[in-house]
């Protein structure tokens, strides 16, 4: 039952829809905060690696454009006739690469046929390389200087780059070609790209799209590896057709990662940074777990509000309730609640109050419904019956007595057949009225028929015939009265029957003895009174004075009706 109410309640409801509100707004609100931090966090971190990465191309691009002219100057500076003597040659080759070591792998020329005749220092096997065979060979012939692909050193095993410029004769004639085999793990050429770190776990490489390799980075064994797929990496795929920029994007590892592309000057070469979002945005993983601390001391506070106010705005609601229950129960009696408060609570209160009221009006009315005549107003038999109860009581306390006459019209009857039952209503409310100015205030003038009426005379003196017989007389006088409806006369009289008693006799019997003795007067010719006969259903009368009990009685100067 309590677990029902609890489920039923108002206060449980609205302690619902406020948690599901406070919880919606704040999904709402991180949901929105988040995705801007991550927003914007996401694009100041993807600005930051464009520039790191387009620093690094450019000190890539400046030192391969240093070693480019420093190759081109050596070409231009190399004695005329020192090609034709070798040992001249690597000396002079010697000296210089001492001088300006750019070239972790030394230098070396090739003859006009393109086999390299001289190389300092001297690697293993390097003399017999024919470049003949290499791609841009032919470029060299033509006069230009040329970058080649990155490829691991035949003699040393290492990633190199070799670096090839025309030599040419005094008339001008391409006589030969100098080279330079750059060391890719050689300080001073790609250390920063190799040593640099990208937050916890980024990275950078730097890519070839013409091999689709990456030429070197900062995780060795990716060195030589060839960049993955247009599917698995679209943005690098579209980065290796031109495309230079910053954004978000799948890796191929599935991860989602900042990335940045950016061109290595006099070259095809791609510098690319990436680091995964989740650990370059920092900010937003505090502010996530901020958000949710917060969201915690938030639930926490409103559930002790929703406590308060569940005890302090509702305690007036849950008294009222408390009593009416009670009051249903009928362990109080009904009255109205307190009003505690002008509120809402204080409102239901005071129209409960007013409900109250209402029903105790109506009860009160059904009370008087349930004990008098709806036509006359007058007590009816359940009441008599009540007051008689009362009336035989105090005549015993007070050692009196009293006198039950019961009245029954004489030509009622023609009345209503002649003018109809509404005429005889109103004839039935005049009798009524002249009885009660007959009676005592103390008396009870009750209807306990259609034409029948019963009047209760108390604390009568001895002897209770001579009280009672006044009264009887009364009554006859004030019916026999002329009654006029409008212009119609309607006689009427009135049979008596009466029963005395000192207190000591049973209602119902007293009220048989009246309703017989009244039977009597009928039977002696209506219009008079009749006592019931000592003994007849009224044991206890005491009659100290008894007149005219056997007989008929009329009032002075009444006629028989
Ligand atoms: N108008 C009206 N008539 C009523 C009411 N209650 C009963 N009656 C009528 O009252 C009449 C009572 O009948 P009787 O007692 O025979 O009338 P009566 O002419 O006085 O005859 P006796 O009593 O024998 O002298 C009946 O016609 C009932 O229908 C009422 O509330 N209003």
């Amino acid at each position: 039952m309590k677990i029902h109410r609890f489920a039923s309640s108002l206060i449980t409801r609205l302690v619902l829809f406020g948690i599901f509100v406070v919880v919606a707004s704040a999904i709402l609100r991180y949901n929105i905060l988040i995705n801007f931090l991550e927003n914007d966090q996401a694009k100041v971190a993807a600005e930051q690696q464009s520039t790191i990465a387009s620093y690094l191309a450019q000190d890539i691009g400046y030192r391969i454009a240093e070693r480019k002219t420093y190759l081109e100057r050596l070409s231009a500076h190399i004695p005329p006739g020192l090609s034709a003597d070798p040992a001249a040659m690597r000396e002079w080759l010697r000296e210089h690469q001492e001088l300006q070591p750019l070239f972790a792998q030394g230098l070396f020329l090739a003859d006009s046929a393109g086999t390299i005749v001289v190389d300092y220092p001297t690697m293993n096997g390097r003399r017999a390389i024919s470049l003949t065979a290499y791609p841009d060979y032919q470029r060299v012939l033509a006069g230009a200087t040329v970058l080649g692909e990155p490829l691991l050193s035949p003699a040393s095993g290492h990633p190199t780059l070799p670096m090839l410029t025309p030599v040419r004769d005094a008339s001008g004639q391409v006589s030969g070609v100098l080279g330079g085999t750059i060391e890719l793990d050689a300080p001073g050429f790609l250390e920063h790209l190799q040593q640099a770190r990208l937050g916890p776990s980024g990275g950078f490489m730097l890519v070839s799209p013409a091999r689709r390799v990456v030429v070197a980075a900062n995780d060795p064994v990716l060195v030589f590896t060839p960049v993955p797929t247009a599917i698995a990496d679209p943005m690098l795929d579209r980065a290796l057709k031109g495309w230079r920029g910053n954004g978000i994007g799948r890796s191929a590892n599935g991860v989602d990662e900042i990335k940045a592309y950016a061109s290595v000057p006099g070259t095809d070469w791609l510098v690319v940074t990436n680091l995964p979002l989740a650990s370059a945005l920092p900010t937003v993983d505090r502010m996530r777990a901020l958000i949710a601390r917060g969201g915690l001391v938030q639930a926490g506070v409103i559930f002790m509000l929703v406590v308060l106010a569940y005890f302090w705005f509702f305690r007036p609601l849950r008294r009222a309730a408390a009593l009416a229950d009670r009051m249903t129960r009928g362990e109080i009696p009904l009255s109205p609640l307190p009003v505690i408060r002008r509120d809402e609570v204080g409102h239901l209160t005071m129209a409960f109050n007013g409900l109250l009221a209402r029903l105790k009006q109506h009860q009160s009315e059904l009370q008087h419904q349930a004990h008098h005549d709806v036509l006359t107003g007058l007590p009816n038999r359940m009441m008599l019956a009540d007051r008689m109860e009362e009336a035989l009581a105090r005549a015993r306390r007070l050692e009196s007595g009293i006198a039950l006459l019961f009245l029954d019209l004489d030509g009622f009857k023609p009345i209503n057949d002649r003018l109809g039952h509404k005429a005889g209503d109103q004839v039935l409310q005049e009798i009524t009225q002249r009885l009660r100015q007959v009676a005592r205030r103390s008396d009870t003038l009750a209807r306990v028929g259609g034409d029948e009426f019963v009047l209760l005379a108390t604390d009568l003196e001895l002897p209770l015939e001579r009280g009672a017989r006044v009264l009887a007389e009364k009554c006859i006088k004030a019916v026999s009265e002329p009654l006029m409806l409008g212009a119609a006369e309607c006689p009427l009289g009135v049979s008596i029957g009466i029963a005395v008693c000192d207190g000591r006799c049973d209602p119902d019997s007293l009220l048989q003895a009246a309703d017989k003795a009244m039977y009597d007067a009928k039977a002696g010719g209506r219009g008079c009174y009749v006592f019931a006969p000592d003994g007849i259903g009224c044991g206890h009368v005491t009659i100290s004075a008894r007149e005219g009990t056997e007989g008929t009685n009329r009032p002075a100067g009444s006629e028989r009706s």
